[in-house]
């Protein structure tokens, strides 16, 4: 069965990667897929977030990356993912969650959200305090990848030509 795992991704967490892991290991195919929301103004491009997201999962051989529009249900159909794949962090999450899954149950009524729960030392992460902390000047290397914290640090830093 393969699964799709939607978000934005802006940028890719330490958090994302367990996520992503784990689920390659339940799923014959993962598809990390970056949600193209107009109605949002990201730090980093699509394209920039599907090479971070690349080369963070690169050592996953059954994980790609990719992005859609439009409706999850409809991507995973065309994907043709029996599964969404969701991480749970905190009670808090839940409940948007379950708003979401049972909206796609309706929608897509053989499609399952499946949801794992991030291990405990990412519990608190997610990509909007990991952009605070770098927009102060804070350490994010053990929160993103190595070449997310580049990108995090050159968006505070830019060179002045
Ligand atoms: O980074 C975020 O904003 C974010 C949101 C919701 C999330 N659920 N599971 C994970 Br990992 C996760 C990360």
């Amino acid at each position: 069965m393969n699964a799709i795992y939607p978000g934005s991704f802006d940028p890719i967490t330490f958090g994302h990667l367990d996520i992503i892991e784990r689920g390659c290991r339940l799923f014959d195919q993962v598809y990390v897929a970056v949600l193209r929301n107009p109605n949002k103004q990201p730090m980093f491009s699509v394209q920039e977030r599907l090479e971070q997201i690349a080369k963070a999962i690169a050592h996953l051989p059954n994980a790609q990356v990719d992005s859609f529009e439009g409706l999850t249900v409809n991507y995973a159909r065309q994907r043709q993912a029996g599964a969404i794949l969701r991480g749970l962090r905190v009670l808090s999450d839940f409940e948007l969650e379950l708003q979401m899954a049972n909206t796609n149950k309706t929608l897509a009524s053989d499609l399952e959200t499946v949801f794992l729960t991030t291990s405990t030392e990412y519990s608190f992460l997610s990509s909007s305090l990991v952009k605070e902390v770098a927009r102060f000047g804070g350490n994010v290397e053990h929160f993103v990848p190595s070449h997310v914290a580049a990108a995090l640090y050159d968006q505070f830093h830019p060179v002045v030509e």
